[in-house]
């Protein structure tokens, strides 16, 4: 960093108390005893370093816990270390150098230093290495929680489950036999020393009871003679994957048989937790699946690894479906079939990285609430998920100073939802974009369901001419009208978004024969919803978007004019000027009406949204005058955005007709079919005074939209905008 970014930069951390983690990169030559420029510190690098410690005098510690030594080589042989002259500097981690010629009794070397801010007022937390040392990723976290204050800090509490699927299911001779339920048991038990609350949580599919060998069915006895040392939830009767049944009659009914089986032997059935085989029908969400969990089970929450994908397994995130909780589940590294240790891929070396600070290690420091997955084949055999659990349970006491504990999962799902509120609800994703996905999506569900365009708005601008004059084209199809709202779905805004998929695809008729057919919807209200990018982009990222724009002044006009003709209230009592020039104070009738007429308007804000999702060669603009005035022009330029060939040719589809004063469709018969009259309606002109106003009000938002016109590669500024624009200047 050049001097003056340097002072500018340490001179800010001093003001504003703001701390600085440090990383020394990898050099090719080694330097031995160089000294950092500007401080009394030395470096060493280029070594090899084993048997770390930590400084249990550090006040950097809060999460991770000293006293032990990770023996044995330390990751790299890139190491830097530090030797300080100067009373500010206390190690945070030491090593020794892995070198035979290098004496034992030597004093270790500081990997990681705290500069305390005493030589230039900067506290400072410097690695001798990036992150490849498990340890040093707990030590990252505490000096991001020593460095602000404690503003950054995770909480100490740490919660975890472990599922056990597939109770009862599995082949002969891979099942649990006695000694093994035995050991299931006791290692409980000592696992209850360690982390309050804990029992398996078994998961069970009561088909496959007793169809092992004659031990193995002593042992699903014993399991049942012990039914209340555990938790129990149900699987699925015969371990079908929900999304497999049209027919929710059928699906109901084969959980049924599971609960009965659970009656009668005695397995609680109120858990109100249940996982379905494979996470088949949770998500992407088999609507069947949820109805028949509440008819059936009245399961209130769920767990799955797919949500919103399987990888990265840190991005897994929880939603609530009808208000079931879905919750992130995480995997051990234990699958249906790794029985056996020599099997284990990459051997047991590899399971015990994973555990001694390795990934599943990570996974409980980083997750407040964890649900493993395992499986019953887990436990028998080479109990693998025995030794993994109570190992990684024993390394985080050993290593870190989190508090662990457990409880059931609707606790776990209250638990996480209070953490997490911003995740209750869902973002649906296309099914057919994850390979995973597309294998747990019924054969009878299409992608193809789903639009390649979206008409967004903003409303009053010319939409529901633009769907109508789409409809006539041979090629595009629109979606099915809606009961409630007519011929927008407004799914991506809303309430509807939480009716799911399914429902919003049934919308869009299936292309028998037509692959080529171009399905889309129009929603007026789309442009400026807040969350709407987001969704929209997260379920049709390739769409491609279509907006239309016109004087903001005169928009917010006009639908001051509609919500008149539809009797409301607030807008029959006010006038336009009014409802304007309304102020923060006003009643909140008024100023929600304000905000409808004004906010849409403010077109750059909401087109920079949707730019921050799509990329703009899949946005279209129409000017809304001339789809008004040309509407045969605007559409062929709409179908070469929309690359349909061959081009439909409007101009013998659309006349102007001059008793409603727009364009119209002509019909079969040579006449005009105009839309109604709640479109093009006549009303009185806009007051001067309210014009003048709201050019002013949308001076800095229209002068960003010739910005952003111009950022896009617009050769020409719509007349309306320029008028807006000059107009305010010369008043
Ligand atoms: N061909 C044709 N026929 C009728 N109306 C047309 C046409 N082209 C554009 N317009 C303008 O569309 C305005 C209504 O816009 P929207 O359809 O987007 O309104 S809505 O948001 O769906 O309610 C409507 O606004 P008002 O004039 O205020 O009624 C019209 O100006």
């Amino acid at each position: 960093m050049d001097k003056w970014n340097r002072e500018l930069l340490d001179k800010y951390c001093r003001e504003y108390s703001v701390g600085i983690v440090g990383f020394a990169p990898p050099g090719e030559e080694s330097l031995v005893g160089a000294q950092l420029k500007g401080f009394p510190l030395f470096i060493h690098t280029n070594l090899r370093l084993k048997d770390a410690q930590l400084n249990a005098a550090s006040p950097i510690l809060r999460l991770t816990r000293s006293g032990e030594t990770a023996w044995g080589p330390l990751p790299g042989g890139d190491w830097t270390i530090f030797q300080a002259n100067h009373s500010t500097y206390e190690p945070l981690a030491w090593a020794h150098r892995d070198s035979l010629d290098y004496p034992a009794n030597k004093s270790p070397l500081a990997t990681v230093i705290q500069d305390h801010g005493r030589y230039d007022g900067i506290q400072r937390v410097l690695f001798g290495s990036g992150l490849r040392f498990w340890l040093h990723k707990l030590l990252l976290l505490d000096s991001l929680s020593y460095l602000s204050h404690g503003q950054l800090s995770l909480s100490l509490n740490r919660m975890i489950l472990v599922d056990v699927d597939d109770i009862f299911v599995g082949e002969k001779s891979t099942r649990l036999r006695k000694d093994d339920v035995m050991a299931l048991l006791a290692t409980q038990q000592r696992i209850q020393a360690l982390v309050p609350g804990f029992k398996f949580n078994l998961g069970f599919s009561g088909k496959y009871f007793h169809h092992g060998t004659a031990e193995e069915n002593l042992g699903d006895d014993m399991l049942l003679e012990n039914v209340d040392r555990f938790t129990w939830f149900s699987h699925m009767w015969n371990h079908q994957q929900p999304h497999l049944y049209e027919n929710v009659t059928h699906l109901q009914l084969d959980m049924a048989l599971n609960k009965q089986f659970a009656k009668d032997h005695g397995i609680p059935t109120g858990s109100g937790y249940s996982v379905s085989p494979h996470h088949s029908g949770v998500y992407p969400v088999h609507e069947g699946l949820y109805e028949a969990w509440k008819r059936v089970w009245n399961i209130k929450v769920t767990s799955t690894e797919e949500y919103p994908h399987l990888r990265p397994a840190r991005l897994r995130r929880g939603f609530i479906h009808r208000n079931i909780m879905v919750l992130p589940r995480q995997t051990c590294g234990l699958f249906t079939h790794t029985i056996f240790i020599e099997r284990y891929p990459g051997g047991r070396e590899k399971l015990d990285e994973s555990i001694q600070g390795g990934e599943l290690f990570q996974t409980i420091v980083y997750n407040p609430i964890n649900i493993f997955m395992t499986h019953m084949s887990n436990y028998g055999n080479d109990r693998l998920a025995l030794y993994t659990f109570e190992s990684v349970i024993k390394f985080i006491q050993c290593w870190t100073n989190l508090r662990l504990s457990s409880a059931p999962p609707l606790q776990l799902g209250e638990r996480y939802f209070q953490l997490y509120p911003e995740e209750a609800d869902p973002v649906w994703g296309n099914p057919c974009d994850d390979q995973r996905h597309q294998k747990i999506w019924s054969r009878n569900k299409t992608c193809d369901q789903l639009p390649r365009f979206l008409v967004i708005g903003p409303q009053k601008t010319g939409t529901t001419a633009l769907y109508t004059f789409l409809s006539i084209h041979p090629a595009i199809s629109s979606n099915l009208p809606s009961p409630d709202t007519f011929e927008e779905i407004q799914f991506f805004n809303g309430k509807n978004y939480y009716k799911g998929l399914d429902w919003y695809m049934s919308f869009f008729p299936t292309a028998k024969n037509e692959s080529s057919r171009y399905l889309f919807e129009k929603s007026a209200t789309y442009f400026d919803g807040e969350l709407v990018p987001r969704r929209a982009h997260a379920l049709l990222p390739r769409a491609k978007l279509i907006t239309i724009l016109l004087s903001p002044a005169r928009r917010a006009y006009s639908w001051y004019q509609h919500t008149r003709v539809h009797g409301d209230p607030v807008a029959n009592n006010y006038s336009f000027h009014s409802v304007i020039t309304a102020s923060d104070s006003a009643p909140k009738p008024l100023r929600d009406l304000r905000n409808r007429c004004l906010n849409p308007g403010k077109y750059a804000q909401h087109l920079e949204r949707w730019l921050s999702f799509y990329v703009p060669q899949q946005l279209h603009i129409i000017d809304g005058e001339q789809l008004r005035q040309n509407p045969v022009e605007t559409l062929h330029e709409l179908q070469r955005f929309l690359k349909i060939t061959p081009a439909f040719n409007y101009s013998s589809h659309l006349r102007y007709d001059p008793k409603k004063g727009f364009f119209c469709q002509v019909t079969n018969e040579d006449r005009t079919k105009c839309l109604g009259k709640s479109k093009g309606r006549q009303y009185p002109p806009m007051e001067d005074r309210s014009y003048k106003l709201l050019q002013r009000y949308y001076l800095s938002h229209n002068t960003a939209l010739v910005k952003l016109l111009k950022r896009l590669g617009s050769r020409t500024i719509p007349q309306w905008l320029k008028e807006d624009l000059t107009d305010t200047v010369m008043t």
